[in-house]
């Protein structure tokens, strides 16, 4: 008895591009707007952190602990080294909150104002990112700044 085997169905891949360009371009296409020169580019950024800090009460308090922290290891003369170390982990916080906020509007301009487990997910894990990378600024400026802090305080004390 001859037996028919029919060829497995064949799976429906998306077209092969040319190349990434044509990738990269039909994408951009989808934007409402593309930002014309390196000009542009950096107002649009401006845009973004003057939002965040208009609108995010931690960006503002991250601005503020940022910048006493680095005056203080400016006062306390410390090495550029240290003061380039703090100041990493600075712009690593303050850069994090930045997208955490992207992060919350992309949540709310999906689901808007309905609960939802990922939109829950999303949220929460940018804003533990925010916070893994406080606690290290916070433990790095302490371990840097409170040496010679307590050293002036305790030396002013004694003379
Ligand atoms: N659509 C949603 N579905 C489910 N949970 C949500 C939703 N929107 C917000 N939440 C929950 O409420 C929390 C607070 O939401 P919010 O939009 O204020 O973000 P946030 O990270 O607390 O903001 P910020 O970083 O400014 O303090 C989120 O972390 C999340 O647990």
């Amino acid at each position: 008895m001859s037996q028919q085997v029919s060829s497995p169905p064949k799976a429906s891949l998306p077209p092969v591009p040319d190349c990434i360009e044509t990738v990269v371009s039909k994408q951009r296409q989808l934007s409402w707007q593309v930002a014309s020169n390196l000009f542009i580019s950096f107002k649009y950024a401006w845009c973004g952190i003057s939002y965040a800090f208009q609108t995010q009460r931690n960006f503002r308090i991250h601005v503020s602990v940022g910048a006493l922290a680095i005056g203080l290891s400016i006062f306390l003369h410390l090495k550029s080294v240290e003061i380039a170390v703090i100041g990493l982990t600075i712009g690593l916080v303050l850069a994090l909150e930045l997208l955490n906020t992207a992060i919350e509007s992309i949540v709310d301009l999906t689901v808007k104002q309905t609960y939802h487990e990922l939109a829950k997910i999303a949220k929460d894990c940018a804003a533990g990112a925010v916070l893994v990378s406080a606690l290290v600024a916070v433990t790095v400026a302490a371990t840097l700044l409170l040496p010679p802090l307590l050293a002036l305080v305790l030396g002013s004390k004694s003379s």
